[in-house]
């Protein structure tokens, strides 16, 4: 089954698709969309929704971030063992994006003057996640494989190091979760790899 992503040349929105695809060995082709080509094209006609990203699996074509983790979540068996650790999943997903929501809004500010407060605010929004994954709760946020809502998470812990280095400190459990799941083989090569390196968080900004 041909799998192909077409994204800006940015982690942005897709990172969280490259991620769950890489991991799974999943094979799939990307197109890259530059911001020069975006205007020069019809392309940003012909989508849907008039963004991107476009996941195109055989003759299914997907907009949207998260209809796209989910449909592969479903298709890669990504979305727990039954309804209930599904029910769970969705619920670690919808507090994961909250916290992505907020992180997007502060990327994208003009100036630097929101930072000091959502580093200030960052703790509270971790704590629960930090609850979620401590004691012997297992290696996952829920059930003992990897799912969705773990993907989200990851790129986005990895992201806030980058905003602040020491913002994990007071969290050992996610600290030695984020670990764990980074020495996951394909995982482990892909953000070692100078097409995770090079490639911007978004448009011009690394942090
Ligand atoms: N809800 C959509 C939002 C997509 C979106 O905001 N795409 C941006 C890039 S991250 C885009 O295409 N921007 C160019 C434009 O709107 O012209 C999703 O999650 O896929």
């Amino acid at each position: 089954m041909s799998l192909t992503l077409t994204y800006f040349p940015v982690r942005g929105r897709a990172e969280v698709i490259r991620v769950m695809l890489k991991d799974q060995g999943a094979e799939f082709d990307e197109k890259v969309i530059t911001m020069e080509m975006w205007k020069e094209s019809t392309l940003k006609a012909s989508c849907l929704f008039g963004q991107l990203p476009i996941f195109e699996d055989g003759d299914l074509t997907l907009y949207q971030t998260n209809a796209i983790r989910r449909h592969l979540a479903r298709k890669l068996g990504l979305y727990g063992k039954d309804q209930r650790e599904a029910a769970l999943i969705d619920m670690m997903d919808e507090a994961i994006q909250d916290l992505l929501n907020k992180y997007v809004k502060l990327m994208f500010e003009k100036d630097d003057s929101g930072k000091e407060g959502y580093l200030k605010a960052l703790p509270t929004d971790l704590k629960p996640f930090e609850k979620t994954l401590s004691g012997d709760k297992g290696s996952f946020l829920v059930g003992d494989k990897i799912s969705l809502a773990d993907y989200a998470l990851v790129i986005l812990l990895i992201h806030h190091q980058v905003l602040s280095p020491p913002c994990l400190h007071a969290f050992p459990s996610l600290q030695s979760y984020l670990k764990r799941l980074c020495a996951r083989p394909n995982l482990h090569a892909y953000f070692h790899s100078d097409d995770f390196k090079n490639r911007p968080i978004i448009p011009g900004k690394r942090t």
